[in-house]
């Protein structure tokens, strides 16, 4: 029985260039940011399994007994390289009482939820009686990887709680991290989250979720970048939600629709991703003002490209238009179709331009604020380093 509790958190992350072309086996750059999704998981001395997630307004428990039985029933066996089965996903949305087809942002969470509790408590233990509390300072369903980061939180939680993984937390420590073999066994669950959450993920955001830093990320391959430049990111939210899941299926078929068009779109949103990776590498850490005209060519570019292939929005249009006008370049980042955009600061942009950008960029609608990229991946937390105000509020919300 799991009697500690434990409180971790996995950072958003950014994508530079690659989204969507990145389902198709091309190259993708992206950067953990330094918002952070936070889990606690507290044990529970009354046989339930209890989840509160204010972010998606859900508030659910089961009986341990319950969700045994329900993991008998299942005749495919439960593992971090299998796919969830449709017939396991329909079982679990049939006893949630989430409607077939629902990709309401509280049903998605439900049922990853209950899918990872369920596999890893059968691959690696008996389904532990705990209370989980999940919070975050990402906005949901935004393009910044909040689906990730949840799906890292509760990897890394659920694994720690059946013994899969160490706790790697030492007294009078206030983080921990966890070793390159636990961390792949928890990239390797939180890809299986993100399978029920998405549909058809590559992988990307997870493993950045994971390891955090700055990775080029291809076909499952992680290679962490060498030597990233401190790069000045300005991060908008139109606001104008989007599901990825529905995103991604379109692209696809689009694809599939015309094929000779769109792949070779893809093979040049790979090029940008290598190219713009040679220029990252080239960089001395604090890069001068004559490197940014690639980069921010590159971001035009693949602007264009990510409307092709019809995953652009008028409200990132509007966004790009706006931070032109003061000599800024934009793209959108994740899934698009509203969500979030970036745009590349140059070491020597005056506080003044900036505060520009903000302000019109604001009079749109939109959310604005400068971010510090290549945050650390998932990490333990000590629970008295955390604001226990902040907790408090958060089990009364
Ligand atoms: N704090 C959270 N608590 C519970 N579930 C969450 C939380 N944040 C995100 N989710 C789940 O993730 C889903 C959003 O995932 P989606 O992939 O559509 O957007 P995203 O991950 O923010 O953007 P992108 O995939 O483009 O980076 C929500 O519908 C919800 O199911
Ligand atoms: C759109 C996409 O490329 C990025 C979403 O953040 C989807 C994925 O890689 O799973
Ligand atoms: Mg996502």
């Amino acid at each position: 029985m799991w009697e500690r509790s434990l409180v971790l958190s996995a950072p958003g992350k950014v994508i530079l260039h690659g989204e969507h072309a990145v389902v198709h086996g091309k190259v993708a750059l992206a950067v953990a940011l330094n918002l952070r999704t936070f889990l606690r998981l507290r044990p529970c001395d009354d046989s339930r399994v209890c989840i509160h997630l204010p972010g998606v307004s859900v508030r659910r428990s089961w009986d341990i007994s319950c969700l045994q039985d329900l993991q008998k029933g299942f005749t495919a066996d439960f593992d971090e390289s299998k796919s969830p089965s449709v017939e396991q996903l329909d079982t679990l949305r049939e006893f949630a009482g989430i409607a077939a087809g629902a990709t309401a942002p509280e049903s998605l969470a439900t049922l990853a939820f209950l899918y990872m509790c369920l596999a890893i408590s059968a691959k690696y233990g008996d389904v532990p009686s705990v209370d989980i509390l999940v919070w975050s300072e990402l906005p949901t369903g935004a393009g910044l990887g909040s689906s990730a980061a949840y799906a890292v939180c509760l990897a890394a939680a659920l694994l720690t709680a059946c013994g899969a993984i160490s706790c790697p937390l030492k007294d009078g420590e206030s983080t921990a991290r966890w070793t390159e073999e636990e961390l792949t066994l928890i990239n390797s669950w939180a890809f299986q989250g993100e399978r029920v959450i998405h549909g058809n993920p590559s992988g990307v955001d997870n493993a950045v979720g994971t390891w955090g830093g700055a990775l080029r990320y291809q076909s499952g391959k992680i290679t962490p970048l060498k030597r990233v430049p401190t790069l000045r990111i300005l991060l908008t939210n139109t606001k104008v939600p989007r599901s990825t899941k529905v995103l991604v299926a379109g692209v696809k078929e689009k694809i599939l629709k015309f094929p000779a068009i769109m792949n070779p779109v893809l093979d040049s949103i790979d090029a940008i991703s290598q190219e713009c990776q040679s220029v990252l590498e080239a960089m001395p850490a604090n890069p001068s003002p004559e490197y940014y005209p690639v980069l921010e060519e590159l971001f035009d570019i693949n602007q264009h490209q990510l409307n092709v292939i019809g995953v652009g929005h008028p409200s990132l249009d509007r966004l790009c238009r706006v931070t032109a006008s003061h000599g800024l370049h934009s793209k959108l980042t994740g899934a698009g179709g509203g969500g979030c955009g970036i745009t590349l600061l140059r070491p020597d942009t005056s506080p003044l331009a900036v505060e520009a950008a903000k302000r019109d960029l604001c009079a749109c609608g939109f959310e604005c604020w400068e971010t510090n990229i290549g945050a650390p991946g998932v990490t333990l937390h000590s629970s008295s380093s955390l604001d226990a105000e902040v907790l408090q509020a958060l089990s009364q919300s």
